[in-house]
């Protein structure tokens, strides 16, 4: 469970009540998360959840509740952040807004940044089969699409340059063959990074951490009912990525055997089918996945052994085991062409 900072309910009281909400009913420490504080808040109108941000500034705020906004607006399943009326939205023409600028989104509770969300319905699946492979792969390239005209940057802030830096915080703790793979892998990616493959791939605002725990599905259908996603949340690791980063993490949370951490077929492939319903990739996506798949494994291995080897104060904490990414990781190296046969041949 995660809350690093405790809120009294008398201030989330007076917060909802100025945001227009009604009374609190409720304050709960949500379980769960490793990265906020988050509670769930229920008043007079309606369930939110409260997210106090540990390690996030004011600055690097707002492109994320923006991007949540504007996703929201073109009617994606993701929870939408309460504007606090005593802040201007930045007035201008949308592309001018730079990444930091003033944010009607961004709260303050208990002197740290905050936000007020949208609860989403539903409850994740965390053994998903293909049917909900399928629902994510969809929704992924829809969100990628929508999002292409949002009008902030900001860099996905756990990208190559944070790998660069963190590395070498986290070799101390590793064996003599973590450390080799970690070198090598860091090496690998820096070259790739280089590469005018890489140059040319399709980029945008990304989730960047959309794993099984970050999404929603429809409960209390009738038995047989197809899988019906209802949310996505915890856009606080989202940036201006490459759109196959983002379907390569999905790819190595959803279609990984958590036992093992080796690539699952079958899933992998209605992933990647509904994702190429709405949007194709590319030659030089198709070229750089199993590299791209390597990328998002070495990421959450390197966040993993930081957050295990490093970790914070927490009233409640459950830290994520890095052993399972460093073995997505091998399995991501010794067998590259996995996806190969899932990939449809390019039209002519
Ligand atoms: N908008 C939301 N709607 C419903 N539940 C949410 C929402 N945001 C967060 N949660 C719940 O809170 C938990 C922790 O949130 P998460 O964003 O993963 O935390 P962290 O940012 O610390 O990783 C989630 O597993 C989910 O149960
Ligand atoms: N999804 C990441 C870490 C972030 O945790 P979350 O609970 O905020 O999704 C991982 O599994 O390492």
């Amino acid at each position: 469970m995660a809350v690093f900072t405790e809120v009294e309910f008398g201030e989330a009281d007076a917060l909802v009540q100025r945001l227009g909400l009604g009374p609190l009913r409720e304050l709960r420490g949500i379980e769960g998360g490793i990265e906020n504080t988050n509670y769930f808040a229920t008043a007079e109108s309606g369930e939110f959840v409260l997210t106090l941000f540990e390690r996030l500034s004011a600055e690097q705020l707002p492109y994320y509740l923006c991007l949540m906004k504007h996703l929201a607006g073109r009617g994606l399943p993701v929870p939408e952040p309460v504007a606090d009326p005593a802040i201007q939205p930045p007035s201008g023409h949308a592309l001018t807004i730079p990444a930091n600028a003033p944010c009607e989104l961004l709260l303050k509770v208990a002197g740290k940044p905050a936000a007020l969300v949208q609860r989403l319905s539903g409850r994740s699946e965390l053994a998903p089969g293909t049917a909900h492979c399928t629902e994510l792969g969809a929704m992924l390239a829809r969100m990628h699409l929508a999002a292409r005209d949002f009008p902030r940057i900001q860099p996905n802030l756990r990208g190559l340059a944070w790998w660069n830096d963190t590395v070498p915080v986290v070799l101390p703790y590793a064996d003599e063959s973590q450390a080799a793979l970690l070198r090598a892998e860091l090496a690998y990616q820096n070259h790739i990074a280089e590469s005018s493959a890489y140059a040319a791939l399709p980029r945008g605002p990304v989730h960047a951490d959309m794993f099984r725990d970050n999404v929603m599905f429809a409960t209390g259908e009738h038995a047989g009912a197809a899988p019906r996603l209802t949310g996505v949340f915890d856009f606080y690791f989202a940036g201006t990525d490459t759109w196959l980063f983002d379907l390569a993490v999905c790819l190595n949370d959803w279609a990984i055997d958590l036992s093992t951490g080796e690539h699952d077929a079958e899933r992998a492939d209605a992933l990647l089918a509904a994702y190429e319903t709405v949007r194709p990739l590319n030659a030089a996506e198709r070229a750089l996945l199993p590299a791209m798949l390597r990328a998002a494994a070495l990421r959450f291995w390197i966040s993993r052994l930081w957050d295990f080897h490093l970790p914070r104060e927490a009233s409640m904490l459950k830290p994520h085991d890095p052993a399972h990414f460093e073995r997505v990781l091998r399995e991501r190296v010794y067998h590259p062409h996995v996806m190969a046969q899932s990939l449809e041949p390019l039209a002519a």
